[in-house]
C-alpha cells in the first residue's frame, strides 16, 4: 500500500457496509471515511442493470466530485427459487432501505417453497475508482440458505435469514470477523488486496 493511503472513501450511507470495511481496513492502518463525512455530495442513482454498473457509478460520481480514488460496494441477494430476486433491487424489494419489510416479503415469495429449494447468495461487487485510471473491479459471492425465520441479531440486510451451512449459523449469528473471514464482501475486498497497492501508487 502506497505510503499516503492512511484513508479511502467508501461512496456508501450504509452503516453495515461501513462497519465491516472498517474492520477489514482497521488492520493495515487505513481509517475508513463514508457520504456521511462528505459534504454536499451528489446524489447517485442505482439504475444500473448489474452490481458492477452500480457499484461503477456510485464510485466514479464520488470520485469526480472529491477529485480522488473512491471505493464503491454493490450488493445484494439472489434467491434461486425466485429467479434472483431481490438481486440488484435488494434495498428496495418492499420499502426503501426497510430491511424489516424486505425480510418479510422474502419470506413471503418463499412461503410455498420448499427447504431444499431455498438455496441462494450475496453477492458483491467492488470498484475503485480515480478520476484519471481505469477503475479496479472484484467481485464475491457467499452459498447459503433462506431460513423460514430470523435468526441472530448481528449485522444488517438479510442477514438473519442467510444460514451459511459451512458454520451451521446465520450471518447474524456470526461475529464481525467471523462474517468478514467467509462473506461476499470479505472475499471481494481480498481480491482487491492483491491489486490496490500497485494500482494506488
Ligand atoms: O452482507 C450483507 N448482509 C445482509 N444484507 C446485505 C449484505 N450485503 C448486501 N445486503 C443487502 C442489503 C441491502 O438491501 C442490499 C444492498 O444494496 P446496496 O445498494 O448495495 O447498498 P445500500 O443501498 O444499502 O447502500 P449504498 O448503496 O449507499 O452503499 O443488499
Ligand atoms: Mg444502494
Amino acid at each position: 500500500m502506497g505510503d499516503r493511503m492512511k484513508e479511502i472513501v467508501i461512496a456508501t450511507k450504509n452503516q453495515g457496509k461501513a462497519r465491516e470495511y472498517a474492520a477489514m481496513f482497521a488492520p493495515l492502518g487505513i481509517k475508513v471515511k463514508t457520504l456521511a463525512d462528505v459534504k454536499d455530495a451528489p446524489e447517485i442513482v442505482e439504475d444500473g442493470q448489474t452490481f458492477t454498473e452500480n457499484a461503477l457509478k456510485k464510485a466514479q460520481t464520488l470520485s469526480d466530485f472529491l477529485q480522488m480514488p473512491v471505493l464503491a460496494d454493490d450488493s445484494g441477494l439472489v434467491v434461486d427459487a425466485l429467479n434472483g430476486e431481490p438481486g440488484i433491487y435488494s434495498a428496495r424489494y418492499a420499502g426503501d432501505h426497510d430491511d424489516d419489510k424486505n425480510n418479510e416479503k422474502l419470506l413471503a415469495n418463499l412461503a410455498e417453497v420448499a427447504d431444499d429449494k431455498r438455496t441462494a447468495h450475496f453477492h458483491c461487487s467492488v470498484v475503485v475508482t480515480s478520476p484519471i485510471k481505469d477503475p479496479l473491479v472484484v467481485e464475491g459471492d457467499a452459498y447459503g440458505k433462506i431460513l423460514h425465520a430470523k435468526r441472530g441479531k448481528a449485522g444488517f440486510g438479510y442477514d438473519p435469514l442467510f444460514f451459511y451451512p459451512e458454520l451451521g449459523k446465520t450471518f447474524a449469528e456470526l461475529s464481525q470477523d467471523e462474517k468478514n473471514e467467509v462473506s461476499h464482501r470479505g472475499i471481494a475486498l481480498r481480491k482487491l488486496m492483491t491489486q490496490l497497492a500497485d494500482w494506488w501508487d
